[in-house]
């Protein structure tokens, strides 16, 4: 379980994240929407520590996480994998080197130094690249890939670092409407065959309805809604996006729903 406690952070007179209270239970899959500078990447950052909160408390388990250093910081951001919009692989080094980078926490420092990786790891980790139809990419640069197959190999990467969360920021914003849905499924199939809580900012709301548990709107810093994708009334969602409304709901038509997502497809089936 996830807690988060009057979770607080300021930059300036700005609360970007503002007294937010939240429980995720293990195996979620939470999206969390909002317009534009509503906090949804604060809140993100504010999980894996690449932020840190000015004020309230992050609780896994009994460890309050905003309060880990040196080694066991490092230890949670390996347990709290992020994949990020712009894919962040590291373009002149081969794919599979890229997911290696995902193990550097377990390594003594000349190995990681040196990269040297033992058969087992380097195994595990085309599994990893196998898991996202991406093994056969495993020598190419990554920079030689399209966005959606660098978003596929970024996931590959989390997944190296055995994770107990996942997080993604707007994982499929840079992404045409097929990529999104293979980046999308991907991260479902992840979260329901691994069990690893995924916790995605997302600013279609198709997308979200489509493919989470459950839905965190935020508005100015604060959570102003949670619950089931069901729960979601457009009214609220408008009020969620505010100005951006028009915007996320067209975006809608041409993202992952219409390539239809796992609960379209079940509607279709129905
Ligand atoms: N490093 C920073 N320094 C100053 N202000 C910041 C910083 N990071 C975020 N902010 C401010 O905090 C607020 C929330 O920003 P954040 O990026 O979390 O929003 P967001 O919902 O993720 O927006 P977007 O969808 O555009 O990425 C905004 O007002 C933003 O300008």
């Amino acid at each position: 379980m996830l807690k988060l406690d009057n979770l607080t952070r300021r930059f300036g007179d700005t609360a970007a994240v503002d007294r937010v209270n939240l429980e995720i239970a293990e195996g979620q899959m939470v999206g969390i929407i909002g317009r534009s500078g509503a906090g949804k990447s604060t809140l993100l950052r504010l999980l894996n520590r690449l932020t840190d909160p000015s004020e309230g408390q992050i609780l896994f388990g009994n460890r309050d996480i905003a309060q880990l250093k040196g080694r066991d910081l490092r230890q949670w951001r390996s347990d709290c994998a992020m994949i990020f919009q712009q894919f962040n692989l590291v373009g002149r080094l081969d794919v599979l080197t890229n997911v290696l980078t995902g193990r550097l926490f377990d390594l003594p420092a000349w190995r990681a130094l040196a990269q040297i990786y033992t058969p087992a790891e380097r195994a595990f980790a085309v599994q990893a690249l196998d898991r996202l139809t991406m093994a056969h990419t495993a020598l190419q640069r990554a920079e030689t890939l399209s966005g959606g197959q660098q978003q596929r190999v970024a996931i590959a990467r989390a997944l190296a670092q055995e994770p107990k969360i996942l997080l993604a920021d707007e994982p499929i914003a840079s992404l045409d409407p097929l990529n999104a849905k293979i980046v999308m499924d991907a991260l479902r199939t992840i979260n329901q065959q691994d069990g690893i809580t995924v916790i995605c900012n997302l600013h279609t709301l198709d997308t979200a309805r489509d493919y989470c548990d459950r839905i965190i709107g935020m508005q100015a810093g604060r959570v102003v809604f949670d619950g089931t994708p069901a729960q979601l009334t457009q009214g609220m969602a408008r009020e969620i996006y505010g100005a951006e409304a028009d915007q996320a709901f067209n975006e809608a038509a041409t993202s992952t729903s219409l390539a239809s997502g796992p609960r379209a497809r079940a509607k279709e089936a129905v």
